[in-house]
């Protein structure tokens, strides 16, 4: 690959990469959506269902609900002891289901070994399904409707490119990761927004030079810092949906990240970048469902 800049993705004047704030952009989807439930007539209801004390969940499922209620949600957390059955799990999800009040039901992941998680998936009500992990909604996402229950991490993403102005049409995107709830659902959106998409996995044969031929390269791998700077076009997107806790302590993504912002157009950082796109984008498919549901 040769030095020179892919078309549409110059970086930024004086070198490096324009870095893109996703806890600035976040706050002000979390501000638009408060200003849109203050004018509602009732409280979009979110129910979050935590089973079993996993550390990052505790986290993760404490700040959705403080930035549910802070928008002006009836948000509550379920929190169900980590030996609690499928069955048990299921009920709770019944009742949640039958609940007029509850807009959105979302059962963080990953669950204890003893449930299935497809099962539990598959048993929320479609509409009320603000992870848009169900599979009539990845359905939708897959016949190229955009207009359902996206899941939250590549919906947040598209918003950033977007806020960017990250060149979309005809560029050519990889995604690093084919999981459900981001590898998959993200080639989908950016299929969607007529990127020509290439997906890429574990098993992809000479993965740097694939990333190398990305002019977007959004990267869910799970491996810390495994993209590095020569991986990357010059003037590439580069979004990091990683999250990787270093034996120091320190957070990192799956980009290493001083190599990359040399190189890339654009960059996320992680933290900072996609995280708290994710939350920002529950309330927005909570809202959208509520809209839904009660006009
Ligand atoms: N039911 C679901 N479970 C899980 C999902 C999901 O979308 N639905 N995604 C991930 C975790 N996740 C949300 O649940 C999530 C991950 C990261 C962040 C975030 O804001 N990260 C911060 C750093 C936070 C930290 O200090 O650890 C950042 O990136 O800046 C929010 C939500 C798995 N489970």
């Amino acid at each position: 690959m040769s030095g020179a800049p892919l078309p549409g993705a110059a970086p930024a004047a004086g070198g490096g990469a324009r870095i893109i704030d996703g806890k600035a952009v976040a706050a002000a989807l979390r501000a638009e959506i408060a200003r849109r439930v203050a004018a509602l007539p009732f409280r979009p209801g979110l129910r979050v269902v935590r089973v079993g004390e996993d550390p990052a969940s505790v986290v993760y499922v404490r700040t959705k609900d403080r930035a549910a209620l802070a928008a002006g949600f009836d948000s509550a957390t379920l929190v169900l002891p980590a030996e609690t059955s499928e069955a048990e799990l299921l009920a709770t999800v019944a009742r949640l289901n039958a609940d007029p009040a509850v807009d959105g039901i979302l059962v963080q992941l990953p669950l204890p070994p003893q449930i299935r998680s497809a099962a539990v998936i598959e048993a929320i009500d479609p509409a009320k399904d603000v992870d848009g992990f169900h599979p009539l909604n990845a359905g939708r996402l897959a016949s190229g409707r955009t207009d359902g229950l996206i899941p939250c991490t590549p919906k947040g993403v598209m918003h950033l490119l977007r806020h960017a102005g990250v060149p979309l049409a005809g560029a050519r995107a990889l995604v690093l990761g084919r999981s459900q709830i981001v590898g998959r659902p993200m080639a989908q959106l950016l299929l969607a927004a007529d990127c020509t998409v290439t997906i890429a996995h574990s098993r992809t044969r000479d993965l740097p030079a694939e990333c190398r031929r990305a002019e977007i390269l959004v990267v869910a791998a799970g491996r810390a810092e495994m993209v590095r700077g020569d991986w990357i076009a010059p003037g590439a997107a580069v979004i990091d949906v990683g999250m990787n806790r270093l034996p120091d302590g320190r957070l990192t993504g799956d980009v290493a990240f001083a190599e990359a912002r040399a190189v890339a157009g654009w960059i996320t950082p992680a933290p900072g970048g996609v995280g708290p796109m994710t939350v920002a984008c529950l309330l927005e498919n909570t809202l959208e469902a509520a809209l839904a549901r009660r006009g």
